[in-house]
């Protein structure tokens, strides 16, 4: 039963929507980088939240910072970019939209315009070669950084999209959620927004962030990654609600990352539940699927089983979540693809 169950999780065709670009390198990825860069000491232990690991947010991101470390040159982020296309590929995703912040050229040795050429050129490449995978990229504002950086980057990713024929789609709002402000980087996201940059920001992803949902949620973006804390029985409101079903503003929801991550106490107490009983647009998505060693037909099966879902239920998930994609062009070619699938699956 557990084996049939896999099977069907891992064929079912699905859609990422919400994927970290250095929090998705996989084990034997992170062997290589090692492999490379022997005199940093690193273990694997040291980036990634094993099976039944509880981590703080705050030693999550301790854990990107070694990932950055070990990722710090054009050939790597080649690489990692084109495994982490190539594993999504292989884990039955048809369509990726993946994000990555680009560092400062001290950091990594090159500038951020060729970070996003580099990871332009991984999805180009994989492209070529076949791989079964549809890939946007968006451009991820750290909020750390602060609002002149948010700016350049708006700036950057705005042409990127004028000049990738539609890869680059639109800009991520990600970074420690307690630091900084969304008010100081209103101007940066409204400017994506009006050259016709999609948003997908990360709100009330910690408690006791009210305020600045508000704000955000009202220019409105075009998606939501977590949400965790938007509604009243967790501390959000009514109104913050009423805003989101307003919008229809679909949610990004990565069920493993919020329960290692602690800020949702157990699978059983995810905000998902909330949401579906809404009927309300929600994507299953894995955030960081090296990280948190998962990958997206693991966040299927645990969401199915964690909430009684049958396998009819989580083919619609998948299904619906094409009209959350950042990427018009190609919603027809999906829903089609999905189609053409739908025969294997239910003969299992
Ligand atoms: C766990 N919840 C989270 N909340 C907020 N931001 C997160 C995150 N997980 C990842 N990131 C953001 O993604 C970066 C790593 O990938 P890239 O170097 O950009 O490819 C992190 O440094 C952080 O800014
Ligand atoms: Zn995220």
């Amino acid at each position: 039963m557990e084996k049939e169950a896999d099977l069907f999780y891992r064929q079912l065709p699905k859609v990422e929507l919400h994927a970290h670009l250095n929090g998705s390198v996989s084990f034997s990825t992170i062997k290589k980088l090692v492999a490379r860069k022997p005199h940093l000491n690193i273990e694997h232990g040291m980036t990634a939240i094993r099976s039944g690991q509880r981590r703080t947010l705050d030693e999550c991101f301790q854990v990107f910072k070694v990932i950055h470390q070990l990722v710090d040159t054009e050939e790597d982020i080649l690489m990692v970019a084109k495994d982490v296309i190539r594993e999504f590929a292989a884990d039955g995703v048809k369509y990726l939209e993946l994000r990555s912040t680009p560092r400062k050229e001290k950091t990594t040795g090159m500038t951020k315009r060729r970070y996003v050429e580099t990871v332009i050129e991984a999805i180009r490449q994989c492209k070529n070669e076949g791989v079964d995978i549809e890939v946007r990229f968006l451009v991820a504002v750290d909020r750390r950084n602060g609002a002149e950086v948010a700016m350049e980057t708006v700036k950057l990713a705005e042409d990127f999209m004028l000049s990738t024929d539609g890869l680059v789609v639109g800009l991520d709002l990600s970074g420690d959620p307690t630091v900084g402000h969304g008010r100081d980087l209103l101007p940066a996201l409204q400017k994506a927004k009006n050259c016709g940059l999609k948003l997908s920001l990360h709100l009330s992803e910690v408690p006791s962030q009210a305020d600045e949902s508000e704000l955000l949620l009202n220019i409105p973006p075009d998606r939501i990654g977590h949400g965790t804390y938007l509604h009243p029985e967790v501390g959000g409101s009514q109104s913050l609600v009423d805003t989101v079903r307003k919008h229809n503003t679909p949610l990004e929801l990565c069920l493993t990352s919020n329960v290692k991550g602690q800020t949702v106490s157990s699978y059983s107490q995810h905000h998902f539940l909330y949401w579906y009983q809404m009927g309300h647009p929600s994507v299953i998505c894995t955030d960081d699927k090296g990280v948190f060693c998962t990958d997206l037909s693991q966040e299927y099966q645990l969401a199915a089983s964690t909430f009684n879902l049958s396998q009819e239920d989580m083919w619609t998930l998948s299904q619906k979540a094409i009209d959350c994609t950042f990427a018009p062009d190609l919603k027809q070619q999906l829903h089609q693809k999905w189609l053409e699938l739908r025969p294997t699956l239910f003969q299992l």
